[in-house]
Protein backbone atom coordinates (compact mmCIF):
# COMPACT_ATOMS: atom_id res chain seq x y z
CA UNK A 1 0.00 0.00 0.00
CA UNK A 2 1.09 3.98 -0.86
CA UNK A 3 0.18 6.58 1.04
CA UNK A 4 1.29 10.04 -0.42
CA UNK A 5 1.46 12.45 2.09
CA UNK A 6 2.00 16.04 0.34
CA UNK A 7 1.39 18.25 3.45
CA UNK A 8 4.32 18.26 6.00
CA UNK A 9 2.89 16.13 9.46
CA UNK A 10 5.22 14.75 12.36
CA UNK A 11 7.51 12.30 12.14
CA UNK A 12 5.61 10.11 14.61
CA UNK A 13 2.72 9.67 12.05
CA UNK A 14 5.19 8.78 9.49
CA UNK A 15 7.13 6.40 11.44
CA UNK A 16 3.84 4.50 12.36
CA UNK A 17 2.96 4.19 8.35
CA UNK A 18 6.20 2.98 8.02
CA UNK A 19 6.01 0.57 10.87
CA UNK A 20 2.50 -0.63 9.49
CA UNK A 21 4.42 -1.65 6.36
CA UNK A 22 2.99 0.48 4.27
CA UNK A 23 5.58 2.50 1.21
CA UNK A 24 5.82 6.59 2.82
CA UNK A 25 6.19 9.40 -0.07
CA UNK A 26 6.29 12.60 0.95
CA UNK A 27 5.76 15.37 -1.54
CA UNK A 28 5.43 18.89 -0.12
CA UNK A 29 5.76 20.89 -3.12
CA UNK A 30 3.36 18.90 -5.58
CA UNK A 31 0.34 21.06 -7.15
CA UNK A 32 -1.65 20.56 -10.33
CA UNK A 33 -0.47 18.49 -13.11
CA UNK A 34 2.48 17.00 -10.59
CA UNK A 35 -0.35 16.14 -8.02
CA UNK A 36 -2.52 14.16 -10.20
CA UNK A 37 1.04 11.91 -11.12
CA UNK A 38 1.98 12.12 -7.44
CA UNK A 39 -1.74 10.42 -6.38
CA UNK A 40 -2.16 8.03 -9.43
CA UNK A 41 -0.79 4.81 -7.72
CA UNK A 42 -1.12 5.97 -4.18
CA UNK A 43 -4.00 4.07 -2.11
CA UNK A 44 -4.12 6.98 1.09
CA UNK A 45 -3.39 10.66 0.70
CA UNK A 46 -2.48 12.84 3.77
CA UNK A 47 -2.92 16.39 3.57
CA UNK A 48 -3.26 19.35 5.16
CA UNK A 49 -4.38 23.13 4.74
CA UNK A 50 -1.77 23.30 1.84
CA UNK A 51 -3.22 20.78 -0.41
CA UNK A 52 -6.42 21.24 -2.82
CA UNK A 53 -8.00 18.05 -2.74
CA UNK A 54 -10.18 18.52 -6.16
CA UNK A 55 -12.50 16.33 -7.83
CA UNK A 56 -9.64 15.64 -10.55
CA UNK A 57 -7.49 14.17 -7.53
CA UNK A 58 -10.03 11.57 -7.28
CA UNK A 59 -10.55 11.14 -11.09
CA UNK A 60 -6.63 10.82 -11.04
CA UNK A 61 -6.18 8.06 -8.01
CA UNK A 62 -8.14 5.10 -9.24
CA UNK A 63 -7.24 3.00 -5.97
CA UNK A 64 -7.40 6.00 -2.97
CA UNK A 65 -9.05 4.13 -0.20
CA UNK A 66 -8.92 7.33 2.31
CA UNK A 67 -8.00 10.74 2.04
CA UNK A 68 -6.95 11.75 5.63
CA UNK A 69 -6.73 15.35 6.66
CA UNK A 70 -3.69 15.86 9.74
CA UNK A 71 -6.46 18.64 11.55
CA UNK A 72 -9.63 20.19 11.73
CA UNK A 73 -10.79 21.88 8.46
CA UNK A 74 -11.94 19.96 5.04
CA UNK A 75 -12.89 22.87 3.02
CA UNK A 76 -9.52 22.11 0.90
CA UNK A 77 -11.50 18.66 0.27
CA UNK A 78 -14.21 17.62 -2.30
CA UNK A 79 -15.86 15.42 0.02
CA UNK A 80 -18.60 14.93 -2.44
CA UNK A 81 -16.31 14.02 -5.03
CA UNK A 82 -14.52 11.85 -2.40
CA UNK A 83 -18.02 10.06 -2.17
CA UNK A 84 -19.17 10.02 -5.56
CA UNK A 85 -15.29 7.86 -6.25
CA UNK A 86 -16.32 5.32 -2.93
CA UNK A 87 -13.29 7.14 -1.19
CA UNK A 88 -12.79 7.91 2.55
CA UNK A 89 -12.41 11.46 3.90
CA UNK A 90 -11.50 11.47 7.81
CA UNK A 91 -9.51 14.24 9.78
CA UNK A 92 -8.43 15.04 13.47
CA UNK A 93 -10.56 16.86 15.19
CA UNK A 94 -9.38 16.56 18.28
CA UNK A 95 -5.13 16.96 18.06
CA UNK A 96 -4.79 21.00 17.62
CA UNK A 97 -8.45 22.20 19.24
CA UNK A 98 -5.92 23.32 22.05
CA UNK A 99 -3.21 24.67 19.70
CA UNK A 100 -6.28 26.33 17.98
CA UNK A 101 -7.43 28.08 21.07
CA UNK A 102 -4.04 28.95 22.72
CA UNK A 103 -3.31 30.75 19.53
CA UNK A 104 -7.14 32.95 19.47
CA UNK A 105 -5.85 33.95 22.83
CA UNK A 106 -2.31 34.78 22.32
CA UNK A 107 -3.69 36.66 19.03
CA UNK A 108 -6.29 38.73 21.40
CA UNK A 109 -3.33 39.71 23.76
CA UNK A 110 -1.36 40.67 20.98
CA UNK A 111 -3.73 42.76 19.14
CA UNK A 112 -5.18 44.78 22.22
CA UNK A 113 -1.86 45.01 23.50
CA UNK A 114 -0.02 45.66 19.76
CA UNK A 115 2.52 43.20 21.03
CA UNK A 116 3.88 42.85 17.25
CA UNK A 117 4.01 46.26 16.05
CA UNK A 118 6.04 47.17 19.71
CA UNK A 119 8.13 44.05 19.01
CA UNK A 120 9.11 45.37 15.31
CA UNK A 121 10.02 49.24 16.21
CA UNK A 122 11.88 48.00 19.44
CA UNK A 123 14.30 45.58 17.45
CA UNK A 124 14.76 48.74 15.19
CA UNK A 125 15.86 50.17 18.20
CA UNK A 126 12.86 52.55 18.70
CA UNK A 127 11.53 53.21 22.39
CA UNK A 128 8.20 53.18 21.51
CA UNK A 129 6.42 52.89 25.18
CA UNK A 130 4.42 56.38 25.02
CA UNK A 131 2.92 54.87 21.41
CA UNK A 132 1.22 51.98 23.31
CA UNK A 133 -1.84 52.09 24.93
CA UNK A 134 -3.91 48.81 24.94
CA UNK A 135 -6.79 47.76 26.39
CA UNK A 136 -7.50 44.85 28.72
CA UNK A 137 -9.56 42.30 27.88
CA UNK A 138 -10.71 41.35 31.57
CA UNK A 139 -14.20 43.25 32.15
CA UNK A 140 -15.00 43.33 28.23
CA UNK A 141 -17.30 40.98 26.04
CA UNK A 142 -16.36 38.65 23.61
CA UNK A 143 -18.25 37.66 20.98
CA UNK A 144 -17.96 34.13 19.86
CA UNK A 145 -19.06 33.42 16.19
CA UNK A 146 -18.85 29.21 16.48
CA UNK A 147 -19.05 27.06 19.76
CA UNK A 148 -17.69 24.30 18.35
CA UNK A 149 -14.42 22.68 20.23
CA UNK A 150 -12.45 25.74 19.89
CA UNK A 151 -14.91 28.08 20.22
CA UNK A 152 -15.40 26.35 23.38
CA UNK A 153 -11.86 26.00 24.34
CA UNK A 154 -11.54 29.55 24.38
CA UNK A 155 -14.79 30.68 25.93
CA UNK A 156 -13.12 28.73 29.01
CA UNK A 157 -9.87 30.53 29.02
CA UNK A 158 -10.84 33.84 28.38
CA UNK A 159 -14.08 33.53 30.85
CA UNK A 160 -11.69 32.51 33.41
CA UNK A 161 -9.81 35.91 32.28
CA UNK A 162 -12.48 37.53 32.89
CA UNK A 163 -14.24 38.79 29.43
CA UNK A 164 -18.06 38.26 29.58
CA UNK A 165 -18.74 36.03 27.02
CA UNK A 166 -21.88 35.87 24.08
CA UNK A 167 -21.75 33.42 21.47
CA UNK A 168 -23.96 33.25 18.33
CA UNK A 169 -24.15 29.07 16.86
CA UNK A 170 -27.21 28.60 15.72
CA UNK A 171 -26.46 24.37 16.03
CA UNK A 172 -25.46 24.40 19.65
CA UNK A 173 -27.85 23.75 22.66
CA UNK A 174 -28.36 26.59 25.51
CA UNK A 175 -27.34 24.30 28.18
CA UNK A 176 -23.67 23.98 26.67
CA UNK A 177 -23.43 27.30 26.53
CA UNK A 178 -24.43 28.36 29.87
CA UNK A 179 -22.30 25.36 31.25
CA UNK A 180 -19.43 27.82 29.68
CA UNK A 181 -20.98 30.75 31.11
CA UNK A 182 -21.73 32.04 27.44
CA UNK A 183 -24.71 33.45 26.74
CA UNK A 184 -27.00 32.59 23.42
CA UNK A 185 -27.53 35.28 21.14
CA UNK A 186 -28.81 36.26 17.54
CA UNK A 187 -26.16 36.96 15.41
CA UNK A 188 -26.53 40.67 15.41
CA UNK A 189 -26.54 40.66 18.98
CA UNK A 190 -23.42 39.36 19.72
CA UNK A 191 -21.63 41.90 17.20
CA UNK A 192 -23.65 44.88 18.89
CA UNK A 193 -22.21 43.56 22.03
CA UNK A 194 -18.77 42.06 21.17
CA UNK A 195 -15.79 44.01 22.50
CA UNK A 196 -13.75 41.06 20.75
CA UNK A 197 -15.09 39.13 18.20
CA UNK A 198 -13.79 35.99 17.74
CA UNK A 199 -14.74 33.10 14.61
CA UNK A 200 -15.11 29.65 15.06
CA UNK A 201 -17.18 27.96 12.24
CA UNK A 202 -15.40 26.05 9.60
CA UNK A 203 -15.85 27.80 5.82
CA UNK A 204 -18.57 26.72 4.19
CA UNK A 205 -20.85 28.12 1.87
CA UNK A 206 -23.29 29.39 4.55
CA UNK A 207 -20.08 31.38 6.12
CA UNK A 208 -18.10 32.35 3.94
CA UNK A 209 -18.35 36.50 4.10
CA UNK A 210 -20.92 35.83 7.20
CA UNK A 211 -18.73 39.03 8.35
CA UNK A 212 -18.12 41.77 5.95
CA UNK A 213 -19.00 45.74 6.10
CA UNK A 214 -22.18 45.83 7.48
CA UNK A 215 -21.25 43.24 10.03
CA UNK A 216 -18.11 45.28 11.12
CA UNK A 217 -19.86 48.62 11.48
CA UNK A 218 -21.96 47.00 14.67
CA UNK A 219 -18.73 46.72 16.57
CA UNK A 220 -17.32 50.39 16.60
CA UNK A 221 -13.94 50.57 18.22
CA UNK A 222 -14.19 46.61 18.72
CA UNK A 223 -11.42 43.94 17.49
CA UNK A 224 -11.96 41.22 15.37
CA UNK A 225 -9.77 37.80 15.87
CA UNK A 226 -10.19 35.09 12.99
CA UNK A 227 -8.44 31.82 13.63
CA UNK A 228 -10.68 29.67 11.78
CA UNK A 229 -10.40 30.32 8.29
CA UNK A 230 -10.02 33.20 5.51
CA UNK A 231 -13.56 33.76 3.91
CA UNK A 232 -15.20 33.85 7.24
CA UNK A 233 -14.49 37.38 7.60
CA UNK A 234 -14.32 39.73 4.49
CA UNK A 235 -10.83 40.67 4.14
CA UNK A 236 -10.99 44.03 2.39
CA UNK A 237 -14.02 44.66 4.56
CA UNK A 238 -11.79 44.21 7.68
CA UNK A 239 -8.78 45.90 6.00
CA UNK A 240 -11.19 49.25 5.34
CA UNK A 241 -12.86 48.92 8.77
CA UNK A 242 -9.27 48.97 11.36
CA UNK A 243 -7.80 51.63 8.76
CA UNK A 244 -10.15 53.96 8.93
CA UNK A 245 -10.26 53.39 12.73
CA UNK A 246 -14.03 51.36 12.73
CA UNK A 247 -12.01 49.24 14.15
CA UNK A 248 -9.85 49.20 17.01
CA UNK A 249 -7.91 46.12 15.51
CA UNK A 250 -7.52 42.64 14.64
CA UNK A 251 -5.63 39.58 14.10
CA UNK A 252 -5.68 37.37 11.78
CA UNK A 253 -4.21 33.71 11.44
CA UNK A 254 -6.13 32.35 8.13
CA UNK A 255 -6.57 33.98 5.14
CA UNK A 256 -8.88 33.06 1.92
CA UNK A 257 -5.76 32.61 0.21
CA UNK A 258 -2.80 30.60 1.34
CA UNK A 259 0.21 31.18 1.27
CA UNK A 260 -1.10 35.03 0.81
CA UNK A 261 -0.26 37.60 -1.71
CA UNK A 262 1.88 40.25 -0.81
CA UNK A 263 -1.02 42.99 -1.97
CA UNK A 264 -3.14 40.94 0.47
CA UNK A 265 -5.37 44.15 1.91
CA UNK A 266 -4.58 42.69 5.72
CA UNK A 267 -1.07 42.90 5.54
CA UNK A 268 -1.16 46.84 4.59
CA UNK A 269 -2.65 47.67 7.78
CA UNK A 270 -0.70 48.53 10.77
CA UNK A 271 -3.39 47.56 13.39
CA UNK A 272 -3.58 43.78 12.26
CA UNK A 273 -1.75 41.36 13.23
CA UNK A 274 -1.22 38.26 10.93
CA UNK A 275 0.51 35.23 11.25
CA UNK A 276 0.66 32.38 8.84
CA UNK A 277 -1.84 29.92 9.50
CA UNK A 278 -0.69 29.18 12.69
CA UNK A 279 -2.99 28.12 14.96
CA UNK A 280 -2.71 24.23 15.12
CA UNK A 281 1.42 24.77 14.82
CA UNK A 282 2.40 23.32 18.51
CA UNK A 283 4.48 19.92 18.75
CA UNK A 284 2.17 18.63 20.79
CA UNK A 285 -0.75 19.19 18.35
CA UNK A 286 0.86 17.85 15.37
CA UNK A 287 2.14 14.47 16.72
CA UNK A 288 -1.64 14.32 18.04
CA UNK A 289 -3.01 14.76 14.24
CA UNK A 290 -0.33 12.90 12.46
CA UNK A 291 -0.76 9.88 14.63
CA UNK A 292 -4.64 10.00 14.57
CA UNK A 293 -4.30 10.07 10.90
CA UNK A 294 -2.05 7.16 10.77
CA UNK A 295 -4.21 5.16 12.37
CA UNK A 296 -6.78 5.81 11.06
CA UNK A 297 -5.48 4.79 7.17
CA UNK A 298 -4.49 1.71 9.11
CA UNK A 299 -7.93 0.86 10.18
CA UNK A 300 -8.97 1.75 6.50
CA UNK A 301 -6.80 -0.32 5.08
CA UNK A 302 -7.95 -2.81 7.26
CA UNK A 303 -11.79 -2.38 6.58
CA UNK A 304 -12.15 -1.54 10.31
CA UNK A 305 -13.63 1.86 11.39
CA UNK A 306 -12.64 4.59 10.58
CA UNK A 307 -12.63 6.60 13.59
CA UNK A 308 -13.42 10.23 11.93
CA UNK A 309 -14.58 9.56 8.35
CA UNK A 310 -17.07 12.35 7.43
CA UNK A 311 -18.34 10.22 4.60
CA UNK A 312 -18.99 6.82 5.32
CA UNK A 313 -20.75 5.14 7.85
CA UNK A 314 -19.04 4.45 11.30
CA UNK A 315 -18.83 1.73 14.17
CA UNK A 316 -18.09 2.36 17.56
CA UNK A 317 -15.03 1.12 18.12
CA UNK A 318 -15.84 -1.05 20.95
CA UNK A 319 -19.34 -2.60 19.27
CA UNK A 320 -16.78 -3.34 15.83
CA UNK A 321 -16.02 -6.94 16.51
CA UNK A 322 -19.85 -8.20 17.20
CA UNK A 323 -20.58 -6.15 14.11
CA UNK A 324 -18.31 -6.70 11.99
CA UNK A 325 -18.97 -10.66 10.39
CA UNK A 326 -22.59 -9.17 9.51
CA UNK A 327 -20.65 -6.57 7.17
CA UNK A 328 -20.37 -9.96 4.78
CA UNK A 329 -23.39 -11.63 5.34
CA UNK A 330 -25.19 -8.53 4.99
CA UNK A 331 -23.29 -7.14 1.63
CA UNK A 332 -23.68 -11.06 0.47
CA UNK A 333 -27.73 -11.14 0.78
CA UNK A 334 -27.64 -8.07 -0.57
CA UNK A 335 -25.87 -9.53 -3.21
CA UNK A 336 -27.96 -12.51 -4.14
CA UNK A 337 -31.55 -10.29 -3.55
CA UNK A 338 -30.85 -8.41 -6.36
CA UNK A 339 -28.92 -10.63 -8.98
CA UNK A 340 -32.52 -13.02 -8.32
CA UNK A 341 -34.05 -9.98 -8.57
CA UNK A 342 -35.68 -9.61 -12.18
CA UNK A 343 -37.23 -6.11 -11.66
CA UNK A 344 -35.86 -2.73 -11.31
CA UNK A 345 -35.00 -2.13 -7.92
CA UNK A 346 -36.59 0.95 -6.38
CA UNK A 347 -37.00 -0.22 -2.93
CA UNK A 348 -34.30 -1.80 -0.78
CA UNK A 349 -35.05 -3.54 3.13
CA UNK A 350 -32.67 -4.71 5.47
CA UNK A 351 -34.35 -6.15 8.19
CA UNK A 352 -32.70 -7.40 11.50
CA UNK A 353 -33.69 -10.03 13.76
CA UNK A 354 -32.44 -11.03 17.00
CA UNK A 355 -29.61 -9.85 18.93
CA UNK A 356 -27.94 -7.83 15.74
CA UNK A 357 -30.58 -5.58 16.31
CA UNK A 358 -28.93 -3.93 19.82
CA UNK A 359 -26.42 -2.55 17.62
CA UNK A 360 -25.25 -0.01 15.23
CA UNK A 361 -25.99 -1.18 12.19
CA UNK A 362 -25.29 1.75 9.44
CA UNK A 363 -22.25 0.15 8.01
CA UNK A 364 -23.99 -3.03 7.92
CA UNK A 365 -26.91 -1.69 5.65
CA UNK A 366 -23.89 0.36 3.78
CA UNK A 367 -22.47 -2.78 3.01
CA UNK A 368 -26.01 -4.20 1.98
CA UNK A 369 -26.39 -1.45 -0.40
CA UNK A 370 -22.84 -2.21 -1.62
CA UNK A 371 -24.27 -5.57 -2.38
CA UNK A 372 -27.67 -4.90 -3.80
CA UNK A 373 -25.47 -2.06 -6.58
CA UNK A 374 -22.60 -4.09 -7.34
CA UNK A 375 -23.66 -5.16 -10.56
CA UNK A 376 -24.57 -2.12 -11.41
CA UNK A 377 -21.24 -0.11 -10.57
CA UNK A 378 -18.16 -0.81 -10.67
CA UNK A 379 -16.38 0.70 -7.94
CA UNK A 380 -18.92 0.92 -5.05
CA UNK A 381 -18.49 0.54 -1.31
CA UNK A 382 -20.13 1.18 1.93
CA UNK A 383 -19.23 5.09 1.31
CA UNK A 384 -21.00 5.41 -1.96
CA UNK A 385 -23.70 2.79 -1.58
CA UNK A 386 -26.05 5.51 0.54
CA UNK A 387 -25.40 8.23 -1.78
CA UNK A 388 -26.43 6.08 -5.19
CA UNK A 389 -29.58 4.59 -3.49
CA UNK A 390 -29.98 8.76 -3.06
CA UNK A 391 -29.45 9.77 -6.49
CA UNK A 392 -31.53 6.98 -7.80
CA UNK A 393 -34.36 7.51 -6.15
CA UNK A 394 -33.68 4.09 -4.46
CA UNK A 395 -36.01 3.74 -0.70
CA UNK A 396 -34.10 2.11 1.64
CA UNK A 397 -35.54 1.40 5.01
CA UNK A 398 -34.03 -0.53 7.84
CA UNK A 399 -36.43 -2.53 10.61
CA UNK A 400 -35.02 -4.16 13.89
CA UNK A 401 -36.80 -6.51 15.70
CA UNK A 402 -35.80 -7.95 18.89
CA UNK A 403 -37.54 -10.73 18.02
CA UNK A 404 -35.86 -13.58 16.07
CA UNK A 405 -37.73 -17.31 15.57
CA UNK A 406 -35.01 -19.41 14.70
CA UNK A 407 -31.94 -17.85 15.00
CA UNK A 408 -29.89 -15.52 17.10
CA UNK A 409 -29.58 -13.27 15.00
CA UNK A 410 -30.79 -12.81 11.12
CA UNK A 411 -30.01 -10.20 8.23
CA UNK A 412 -32.88 -10.17 5.31
CA UNK A 413 -32.04 -8.05 2.20
CA UNK A 414 -35.15 -7.47 -0.01
CA UNK A 415 -35.15 -5.99 -3.11
CA UNK A 416 -38.07 -4.83 -4.56
CA UNK A 417 -39.78 -2.56 -7.33
CA UNK A 418 -43.12 -1.86 -5.52
CA UNK A 419 -44.68 -4.69 -7.11
CA UNK A 420 -42.53 -7.47 -6.68
CA UNK A 421 -40.05 -8.54 -4.45
CA UNK A 422 -37.18 -11.02 -3.11
CA UNK A 423 -35.49 -11.45 0.45
CA UNK A 424 -32.10 -13.19 1.11
CA UNK A 425 -31.82 -13.78 4.95
CA UNK A 426 -28.35 -14.72 6.43
CA UNK A 427 -27.10 -15.38 9.95
CA UNK A 428 -24.15 -16.84 11.08
CA UNK A 429 -23.84 -20.42 12.46
CA UNK A 430 -21.47 -20.94 15.50
CA UNK A 431 -20.87 -17.20 15.54
CA UNK A 432 -18.74 -16.73 12.64
CA UNK A 433 -19.78 -19.18 9.74
CA UNK A 434 -22.19 -17.50 7.03
CA UNK A 435 -25.19 -18.60 5.71
CA UNK A 436 -28.09 -18.29 3.78
CA UNK A 437 -31.32 -19.44 5.32
CA UNK A 438 -34.07 -18.28 3.64
CA UNK A 439 -34.11 -17.05 -0.11
CA UNK A 440 -37.40 -15.84 -1.33
CA UNK A 441 -39.98 -17.35 1.48
CA UNK A 442 -38.18 -20.76 1.28
CA UNK A 443 -36.33 -22.47 3.98
CA UNK A 444 -32.36 -22.81 2.82
CA UNK A 445 -29.17 -23.24 3.89
CA UNK A 446 -26.27 -22.53 1.66
CA UNK A 447 -23.01 -21.51 1.86
CA UNK A 448 -22.14 -17.99 0.38
CA UNK A 449 -19.56 -18.17 -1.94
CA UNK A 450 -18.34 -18.04 -5.27
CA UNK A 451 -20.67 -19.07 -7.87
CA UNK A 452 -24.21 -20.59 -7.07
CA UNK A 453 -27.15 -21.79 -9.12
CA UNK A 454 -30.48 -20.94 -7.98
CA UNK A 455 -33.39 -23.23 -9.39
CA UNK A 456 -37.16 -23.02 -8.39
CA UNK A 457 -38.45 -26.48 -9.29
CA UNK A 458 -41.56 -28.17 -8.81
CA UNK A 459 -40.94 -31.52 -6.29
CA UNK A 460 -41.00 -33.99 -8.93
CA UNK A 461 -38.48 -37.24 -9.68
CA UNK A 462 -35.50 -36.88 -11.77
CA UNK A 463 -35.21 -33.07 -11.40
CA UNK A 464 -31.97 -33.37 -9.52
CA UNK A 465 -30.85 -35.72 -11.64
CA UNK A 466 -31.65 -33.87 -14.92
CA UNK A 467 -29.92 -30.51 -13.45
CA UNK A 468 -26.72 -32.97 -12.31
CA UNK A 469 -26.12 -34.38 -15.69
CA UNK A 470 -26.42 -30.80 -17.19
CA UNK A 471 -23.97 -29.17 -14.98
CA UNK A 472 -21.73 -32.65 -15.27
CA UNK A 473 -21.75 -32.69 -19.26
CA UNK A 474 -20.57 -28.86 -19.14
CA UNK A 475 -17.92 -29.80 -16.31
CA UNK A 476 -19.19 -27.73 -13.90
CA UNK A 477 -18.58 -29.15 -10.26
CA UNK A 478 -20.73 -29.13 -7.30
CA UNK A 479 -19.21 -28.11 -4.51
CA UNK A 480 -22.58 -28.52 -2.10
CA UNK A 481 -26.25 -28.20 -2.70
CA UNK A 482 -29.09 -27.71 -0.49
CA UNK A 483 -33.20 -29.11 -1.86
CA UNK A 484 -35.70 -27.25 0.53
CA UNK A 485 -39.09 -27.51 -0.58
CA UNK A 486 -42.72 -26.73 1.42
CA UNK A 487 -44.71 -29.45 0.36
CA UNK A 488 -44.33 -32.93 -1.16
CA UNK A 489 -44.88 -32.47 -4.95
CA UNK A 490 -45.53 -28.97 -4.55
CA UNK A 491 -42.61 -25.98 -5.57
CA UNK A 492 -38.97 -26.22 -3.92
CA UNK A 493 -35.79 -24.72 -4.22
CA UNK A 494 -32.70 -25.98 -4.72
CA UNK A 495 -29.26 -24.27 -4.62
CA UNK A 496 -25.88 -25.38 -5.77
CA UNK A 497 -22.56 -24.22 -4.64
CA UNK A 498 -20.61 -24.44 -7.94
CA UNK A 499 -16.51 -24.64 -8.54
CA UNK A 500 -17.47 -22.86 -11.86
CA UNK A 501 -19.68 -20.54 -13.46
CA UNK A 502 -22.64 -22.34 -15.58
CA UNK A 503 -22.31 -21.89 -19.13
CA UNK A 504 -25.42 -19.83 -20.04
CA UNK A 505 -26.73 -22.24 -23.14
CA UNK A 506 -26.46 -25.02 -19.88
CA UNK A 507 -28.52 -22.56 -17.71
CA UNK A 508 -31.00 -22.09 -20.57
CA UNK A 509 -30.92 -25.78 -21.08
CA UNK A 510 -32.10 -26.37 -17.47
CA UNK A 511 -34.70 -23.99 -17.88
CA UNK A 512 -36.61 -25.03 -20.81
CA UNK A 513 -37.63 -28.57 -19.02
CA UNK A 514 -40.83 -28.53 -17.99
CA UNK A 515 -40.08 -29.40 -14.32
CA UNK A 516 -37.99 -26.57 -13.59
CA UNK A 517 -40.08 -22.33 -12.79
CA UNK A 518 -36.88 -20.70 -12.65
CA UNK A 519 -32.64 -20.49 -12.71
CA UNK A 520 -30.84 -17.80 -11.43
CA UNK A 521 -26.82 -17.81 -11.57
CA UNK A 522 -25.55 -15.60 -9.24
CA UNK A 523 -21.87 -14.52 -8.53
CA UNK A 524 -20.53 -13.84 -5.44
CA UNK A 525 -16.76 -13.54 -6.59
CA UNK A 526 -15.65 -13.96 -2.68
CA UNK A 527 -14.37 -17.50 -3.43
CA UNK A 528 -10.44 -16.19 -2.30
N1 LIG B 1 -5.99 28.36 12.55
C1 LIG B 1 -5.82 27.08 12.63
O1 LIG B 1 -4.72 26.57 12.48
C2 LIG B 1 -6.98 26.22 12.93
C3 LIG B 1 -8.22 26.54 12.44
N2 LIG B 1 -9.28 25.73 12.69
C4 LIG B 1 -10.58 26.13 12.14
O2 LIG B 1 -11.51 26.20 13.18
C5 LIG B 1 -12.73 25.70 12.72
C6 LIG B 1 -13.57 25.21 13.89
O3 LIG B 1 -13.00 24.05 14.45
P1 LIG B 1 -13.81 23.24 15.55
O4 LIG B 1 -14.21 24.15 16.63
O5 LIG B 1 -12.98 22.08 15.90
O6 LIG B 1 -15.07 22.80 14.72
P2 LIG B 1 -16.48 22.38 15.32
O7 LIG B 1 -17.18 21.71 14.23
O8 LIG B 1 -16.28 21.68 16.62
O9 LIG B 1 -17.18 23.76 15.61
C7 LIG B 1 -17.66 24.61 14.62
C8 LIG B 1 -18.87 25.32 15.18
O10 LIG B 1 -19.33 26.27 14.24
C9 LIG B 1 -20.74 26.28 14.28
N3 LIG B 1 -21.28 26.85 13.05
C10 LIG B 1 -21.39 26.29 11.84
N4 LIG B 1 -21.99 27.14 10.98
C11 LIG B 1 -22.24 28.26 11.68
C12 LIG B 1 -22.84 29.49 11.34
N5 LIG B 1 -23.29 29.73 10.10
N6 LIG B 1 -22.94 30.43 12.29
C13 LIG B 1 -22.49 30.20 13.54
N7 LIG B 1 -21.92 29.04 13.92
C14 LIG B 1 -21.80 28.08 13.00
C15 LIG B 1 -21.09 24.85 14.46
O11 LIG B 1 -22.38 24.69 14.99
C16 LIG B 1 -20.04 24.37 15.43
O12 LIG B 1 -20.47 24.46 16.77
C17 LIG B 1 -12.32 24.58 11.76
O13 LIG B 1 -13.31 24.31 10.82
C18 LIG B 1 -11.11 25.16 11.12
O14 LIG B 1 -11.51 25.83 9.96
C19 LIG B 1 -9.16 24.60 13.45
C20 LIG B 1 -7.95 24.24 13.96
C21 LIG B 1 -6.75 25.01 13.71
O1 LIG C 1 -6.84 21.97 11.53
C1 LIG C 1 -7.17 22.99 10.93
O2 LIG C 1 -8.31 23.22 10.52
C2 LIG C 1 -6.18 23.99 10.64
O3 LIG C 1 -6.54 25.05 10.18
C3 LIG C 1 -4.77 23.68 10.78
O4 LIG C 1 -4.26 23.78 9.48
P1 LIG C 1 -2.85 23.20 9.11
O5 LIG C 1 -2.88 21.74 9.40
O6 LIG C 1 -1.85 23.90 9.97
O7 LIG C 1 -2.67 23.49 7.67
Amino acid sequence: MKVLVTDPIADAGLDRLREAGYEVETAYDVEGESLLDAVSDANALVVRSGTDVTEAVFEAAPDLVIVGRAGIGVDNIDIDAATDHGVIVANAPEGNVRAAAEHTVAMAFATARSIPQAHVRLRAGEWAKGDYLGTELNGKTLGIVGLGRVGQEVAKRLGSLGMELVAYDPYIGQERAEQLGAELVDFEACLEHADFLTVHTPLTPETEGMIAEDELALMEGGYVVNCARGGVVDEPALAAAVEDGTLAGAAVDVFADEPVDADNPLLAVEDIVVTPHLGAATEAAQEHVATSIADQIVAAFNDEPVANALNAPSIDESAFPRVQPYIELAETAGKIAAQMFDGRVSEVRVRYEGDIADEDVEFVTASALKGVFEPLEWQVNAVNAPKIAEERGIEVTEEKTRQSEDFQSLVTVTVGDGTDSIGASGSLFAGDDPRIVRLDGYRVDAVPHGQMLVVRNYDRPGVLGLIGTVLGDNDVNIAGMFNGRETVGGEAMTVYNLDEPVPDDAVEQIRTDERIIDVKQITLGNDD
